[in-house]
């Protein structure tokens, strides 16, 4: 069986982080491992607190897994601070994965900073370098390259612009668009459009860390970038289109529907 490692926060309420990360392996056939960087007190109307995990047990974490098992892809998503950055950046450049899906979060759904603001400088130098793919929404491509971003030419902008920081690729997602969500990527030498049709929905907790996890699955299956992407394309519309109310706020997507019919 293949197997892929999340890199990330927890979210309480399980539809972002760690929990739709592992839910999204699953969902693939692919064995799921986790690395907690910071525990978040979160549910569907937003997130109340955040604990960071220290530098040591992130470290000790990263060490227990790679020194036993096999890790075909990695995704990275909520780590706050530059010293847990610089840990999984070191241990990245020792035990060098094959794959690895960065997902530069930075603010929650609700509005909560994720990211300390200090730790975007070590985000670029120590960690960007290192990703297969970097996977910023609009908000988070425009604080990386510090510019505004509006429409599609703005995104091929950006994309070209993080790639230039050091990744091998990027991929610009356009959920947060008016229009269509097309997410754009640049892998050094040409931009590729991924299109999506807009799903109308509050239910849309969850729909980034999704489709990072998604891609790394793939990745970890064998599938070339770019048959990782549209096939994740494919699996977050499913994801989206069969996402469900729960508690108050904005809902999770769903990644069980093609087991259990088209509506929970
Ligand atoms: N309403 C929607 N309908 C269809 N596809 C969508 C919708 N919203 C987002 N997507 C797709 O979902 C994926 C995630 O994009 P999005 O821009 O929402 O990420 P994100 O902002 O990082 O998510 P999060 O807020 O969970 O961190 C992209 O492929 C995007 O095109
Ligand atoms: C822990 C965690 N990671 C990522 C996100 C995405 O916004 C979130 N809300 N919570």
């Amino acid at each position: 069986m293949k197997t892929a490692l999340t890199i990330a926060g927890s979210d309480s309420s399980g539809g972002a982080g760690i929990q739709a990360d592992l839910k999204t392996f699953s969902a693939h056939g692919v064995f799921g491992m986790s690395v907690i960087a910071s525990v978040t007190a979160q549910n569907t109307q937003g997130v109340t607190a955040v604990e960071d995990m220290s530098p040591k047990i992130i470290d000790a974490q990263l060490d227990a897994i790679f020194t036993d098992i096999k890790v075909d892809a990695v995704k990275i998503g909520m780590v706050s601070n530059s010293d847990a950055i610089k840990v999984i950046a070191d241990k990245l450049k020792s035990y060098r994965p094959r794959h690895v899906v960065l997902d530069p979060v930075m603010v929650s759904k609700s509005g909560y900073d994720l990211l300390q603001p200090d730790a975007k400088q070590t985000l670029i130098s120590d960690l960007i370098p290192l990703a297969g793919v970097v996977t910023p929404n609009l908000r988070e491509a425009a604080v990386l390259t510090d510019m505004r971003i509006e429409g599609i030419e703005g995104m091929e902008r950006a994309a070209k612009a993080i790639y230039h920081m050091g990744s091998a690729s990027v991929l610009v997602k356009g959920g947060h668009l008016k229009e269509e969500p097309v997410d754009i990527l640049y892998d050094g030498s040409k931009l590729h459009h991924y299109k999506g049709e807009r799903i109308h929905t509050k239910n849309t907790h969850g729909t980034g860390c999704t489709l990072s996890s998604a891609i790394a699955s793939n990745l970890a299956k064998g599938l070339t970038l770019d048959e990782a992407i549209m096939e994740a394309k494919r699996y977050i519309h499913g994801a989206i289109k069969n996402s469900f109310s729960l508690g108050g706020g904005v809902g999770p997507t769903n990644h069980f529907y093609q087991w259990f019919g088209e509506r929970v």
